[in-house]
């Protein structure tokens, strides 16, 4: 592409959906019938362009969110692609934060599952403006309506139904579009690249228009403009349709809904005229906000390419031994060779490189302006959830929402040897994927890696042995404990000694006291001006920050609390910086001894679907368990329980659930809150 695209005719998706329901496969059909790729990769004959990453190919599922880049009817679409594993939930989040626009993809069998529930919900609460594909319509026991009604009740969306099943199953021939009031028939010889429209045959024009009634009925319910021609029993124009269905789209207050079976090659290029006609481009959402970094002042950076730069790194991939950072630019323009600051970290980076990331190739660019996306080569310090921005007018847009690791394991490497191979593997991964961590335990002299779950250690432990030829023995799976305090404490801690002959002496007054859970830690001074020469509060407050990592019970991370340097006591000639560190780190270390500290340990929030007569085996291991069911309720043929339980109880629990209901279970995870260990 010569020139660059108008913003306007930009579009930033993502496609949500369960696993299984067919995301590979219909972004494959779209890459293909884009013109990007030419010939159809199949998931489980490891030629997805998509799931590049050998472990997904194996599992078959997507876990690491690629953004690829094509172009429909003139317009340039970048496609952030997101797990459907809870397990990378973060992964999901961080993708919600840069995408505009999102495409649910549904199995006409299986219908809305719990886990496509989650990520639609998390969607929501981005404000995501969102479609919906029904997909496999040729698959044994498909039923298109079940599933719309399903997406009423279980995602409280008002679908817009725009084209219609012709027939279902193995007879299943094409979409009617509910706008025209065609059939669209794709030619199988082409794979679906070619198709047409024909009249609807005269035994299915009857529910056709019956559709365009309801279609026209459920935009009046949300669209004043259409109601008053409706009740005025106008003819409404398609354009005027289709602006209707574009307000409510992106208002948030209806779905448009498209069906067909993306392996039979079917109901594709519908979705991706949907996403152009009535998906938000960058210019029709909310503009950015952030903060200034020096006066915290909120800001707002309007979608212009002639505004100062605001951009924001949301993912970092290790490509050929090289970082490439992901970004999404807001506001201004990244230009290749363009310097830039990191205010968060306060360095400048400099983008030796601009990439658009096709599915099979990769396209270099010298600038990428507002509201698109791209890869960046060179940047060294940036990391996931890092603003750049231009150094005149900086501000710092919200971080990524990290979810902190539950669930952490020793590993050692196989082969003796081989430790520092496993370092260097275990950093790159590490800086991949920021909620993975690794760190050496001084006592043990193990290392010990943390995640989101057993699944994602797995995954990454697999990867150790694929991409960097280093296996690994991996011991038992811990939980991540953190600790708090359960009341106030003041205390003046006090450091007097000589060292190497020199007498060393200073005082530090500090007041701890609980936040509420969730809140985070807060490390605040309240030191009158001029109490400390200039430079030593700042590495007073160092010290007390990072005294929370460790917590006084088993030296695990302390959270929701709150500490405030009141006093400190300055002798001249006495009072060195290593006198004003360690005082500083006693009264830290007295003051949460104190204060009633308490270990406390994740909860996780499960969903449970089982056949009805399961249900009495599934709650009493969840009471053994030390579970509380929350809710039970009806979903069709199954019933769904709700329920939290402490991590340390749920290893393994996949396997339990299965011997428990004859493999007929399924359950979903994510981490709810920490609670003091009973
Ligand atoms: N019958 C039928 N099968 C389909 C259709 N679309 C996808 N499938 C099959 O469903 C399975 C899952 O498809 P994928 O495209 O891998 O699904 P996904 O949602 O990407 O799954 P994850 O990558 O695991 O999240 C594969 O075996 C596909 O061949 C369809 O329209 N009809």
């Amino acid at each position: 592409m010569a020139q660059r695209t108008h913003i306007q005719k930009i579009r930033n998706i993502g496609i949500i959906a369960h696993i299984d329901a067919g995301k590979t496969t219909l972004t494959e059909r779209v890459l293909f019938y884009t013109g990007k790729t030419h010939k159809i990769g199949e998931v489980h004959d490891g030629q997805a362009v998509m799931d590049w990453m050998p472990e997904e190919q194996e599992r078959g599922i997507t876990i690491t969110s690629a953004v690829t880049t094509c172009y429909w009817r003139e317009h340039e679409i970048h496609i952030i692609d997101t797990p459907g594993h809870v397990d990378f939930t973060m992964e999901v989040e961080r993708s919600l934060r840069v995408l505009d626009g999102a495409v649910g993809v549904f199995c006409a069998v299986g219908g809305v599952e719990p886990q496509s529930e989650t990520v639609w919900h998390q969607a929501d609460k981005y404000r995501v403006p969102k479609m919906a594909f029904v997909n496999k319509m040729d698959r044994l026991g498909a039923d298109f309506w079940n599933v719309v009604d399903q997406m009423k009740e279980r995602l409280g969306a008002h679908p817009l139904v725009l084209t219609l099943p012709y027939g279902a199953e193995e007879d299943f021939q094409g979409v009617f579009d509910v706008v025209r009031g065609t059939w669209i028939a794709w030619d199988e010889a082409s794979q679906g690249m070619h198709f047409e429209e024909r009249p609807v045959p005269e035994d299915r024009r009857e529910e056709v228009a019956r559709a365009r009634e309801s279609l026209l009925e459920a935009l009046s319910e949300v669209d004043d403009a259409i109601l008053e021609r409706y009740l005025g029993e106008e003819e409404i124009p398609e354009a005027d349709i289709h602006a209707a269905v574009r307000r409510a789209c992106i208002g948030l207050k209806g779905v448009p809904v498209f069906c067909g079976s993306a392996l039979r090659n079917k109901g594709v290029q519908p979705v991706l005229d949907g996403v152009v006609r009535y998906l938000p481009s960058p210019v029709d959402i909310p503009p950015v906000k952030g903060e200034d970094p020096k006066t915290g002042a909120e800001v707002e950076r309007p979608p212009r390419d002639k505004a100062p730069l605001a951009a924001l790194a949301f993912k970092v991939q290790m490509d050929q031994g090289r970082k490439l950072t992901y970004v999404r630019v807001y506001s201004g323009m990244l230009k290749a060779g363009g310097e830039f600051l990191n205010p968060g970290k306060g360095i400048r980076e400099r983008a030796a490189r601009l990439l658009l990331m096709h599915a099979n190739k990769r396209e270099r660019v010298q600038e990428a302006g507002a509201g698109s996306i791209v890869g960046v080569m060179g940047l060294k310090e940036t990391t996931t959830g890092d603003t750049l921005c231009d150094p005149e007018h900086p501000v710092l847009l919200e971080p990524i929402d990290f979810y902190k690791p539950v669930i952490s394991v020793a590993i050692e490497p196989k082969t003796t040897g081989d430790q520092d191979k496993v370092d260097l593997a275990l950093s790159k991964l590490a800086e991949e994927d920021p909620t993975f961590h690794v760190r050496l335990d001084e006592d043990t002299g193990q290392t010990i890696v943390s995640g989101m779950g057993e699944l994602h250690l797995e995954v990454l432990m697999h990867r150790l042995v694929r991409e960097f030829n280093a296996p690994v023995n991996v011991g038992r799976p811990q939980v991540v404990y953190r600790e708090t305090i359960q009341r106030e404490a003041r205390l003046e801690g006090c450091f007097d000694k000589e060292i190497g002959g020199t007498r060393q002496r200073a005082a530090v007054t500090v007041r701890v006291a609980p936040r509420e859970r969730g809140a985070g830690n807060r490390v605040e001074s309240r030191l009158p001006e001029g109490a400390l020469p200039e430079g030593y509060e700042p590495l007073v407050l160092e010290v007390l920050t990072q005294g929370l990592d460790g917590g006084v019970l088993r030296g695990y991370p302390m959270v929701d609390v709150e500490v405030r340097l009141e006093a400190a006591r300055f002798e001249e000639g006495l009072s060195t910086e290593i006198a004003f560190r360690a005082a500083a780190s006693v009264a830290l270390r007295e003051a949460l001894e104190a204060a009633g500290p308490v270990l406390l340990e994740p909860v996780m929030r499960l969903e449970i679907t089982v056949p009805e007569s399961f249900m009495g085996e599934v709650i009493g291991d969840i009471n053994a368990r030390h579970g509380k069911v929350e809710e039970i309720g009806p979903r069709g043929a199954v019933q769904v329980i709700r329920a939290t339980a402490p991590l340390s109880r749920l290893f393994g629990y996949s396997t339990e659930l299965r011997s428990l209901t004859q493999g007929r279970g399924t359950f979903t995870m994510v981490f709810s809150h920490y609670e003091p260990v009973e």
